[in-house]
């Protein structure tokens, strides 16, 4: 099993994944801890030990970790809860990782790299050309051509942000905690809210990914996933791939094409301190 863990705005969200026979790559467990700014690597050590325990995950079941973040200032917090929860140093995912993907971008080094781990997932397990939209803290979209190249994408608010700044913009709005929506016509406050969140993610989606089919001039696979996604997906109309674990079994490719393996000589020199 290897430990997956992305590092997003909201949620640092950790997965084992392993690779099955008949299912391949598959997420046996996940569990979201919160992102905190400042929070340290002793905090994070205690959270994951837990969620692992909750998992009836061993620490000897996990071969290795991979991560990849968009938080900058808590790339050391967590690699220090790694290191010391598992004993092995991840593996970072970076824009200079073997992905697959040739990237048509202006600053690849600025794409978010959980933008990367989605495409590079679809790019090497998707008809393409293809289209990801990571629905978490800011609703993002990929773009990968037939030639599995990366060519950008879009990037829009998320579905909770806006319900958020909303609440914090407007003196008679309420915070509001999602829930399944059944009607684009609200008949309350709450109700045209999440309609406005919900189902105007879903036609922003429609919309959105049949303005990159005209530019491309060719239809599209389209893989939806991210926290909030389960929310949209059902009110999206065009055909798509629902898939809460497209990040999860990136990030566990993504580990086995990065990972460095002793070259063979250097197993044998390995090979004594492995009978002692
Ligand atoms: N029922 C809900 N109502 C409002 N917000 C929710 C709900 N469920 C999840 N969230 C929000 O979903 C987002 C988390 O999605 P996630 O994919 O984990 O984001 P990220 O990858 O950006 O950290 C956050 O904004 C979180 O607060
Ligand atoms: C767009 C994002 C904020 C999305 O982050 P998330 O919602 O997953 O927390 C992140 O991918 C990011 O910081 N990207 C850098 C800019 C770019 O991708 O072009
Ligand atoms: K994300």
């Amino acid at each position: 099993m290897i430990l997956t863990v992305d590092i997003g705005n909201t949620t640092v969200c950790v997965c084992g994944v392993e690779k099955r026979e008949a299912e391949g790559h598959t997420a046996v467990f996940c569990t979201k801890l919160e992102t905190v700014p400042g929070k340290d690597g002793a905090a994070y050590k205690a959270e994951l030990r837990d969620a692992l325990r909750k998992a009836d995950v061993e620490i000897g079941q996990i071969e290795g970790a991979v991560v990849s973040s968009v938080v900058p200032c808590l790339n050391r917090p967590i690699h220090a809860c790694i290191r010391a929860v598992l004993g092995r140093e991840p593996v970072w995912i970076t824009c200079q990782s073997k992905t697959g993907l040739k990237m048509d971008v202006e600053y690849p080094e600025k794409v978010g790299v959980d933008r990367i781990v989605d495409a590079a997932w679809v790019a090497a397990n998707c008809p393409l050309p293809a289209v990801t939209v990571d629905l978490g803290t800011a609703t993002t979209f990929n773009v990968i051509d037939e030639g599995g190249v990366f060519r950008g994408g879009a990037i829009a608010v998320g579905m909770a942000t806006g319900l958020k700044a909303l609440a914090a913009k407007t003196a008679q709005l309420p915070e509001l905690r999602l829930d399944t929506v059944d009607s684009a016509i609200g008949k309350n406050t709450e109700a045209c809210m999440e309609s406005g969140a919900v189902i105007g993610a879903a036609a922003m989606i429609d919309g959105l990914v049949a303005r990159i089919e005209q530019e491309l001039g060719k239809p599209v696979t389209l893989v939806l996933t991210g926290g909030m996604a389960r929310y949209a997906e059902p009110f999206c109309t065009h055909p798509h791939i629902y898939d809460p674990q497209l990040l999860a079994k990136g990030l566990m490719l993504l580990y086995e094409w990065n990972v460095e393996r002793p070259a063979p000589e250097k197993i044998w020199l390995l090979l004594p301190a492995l009978r002692a």
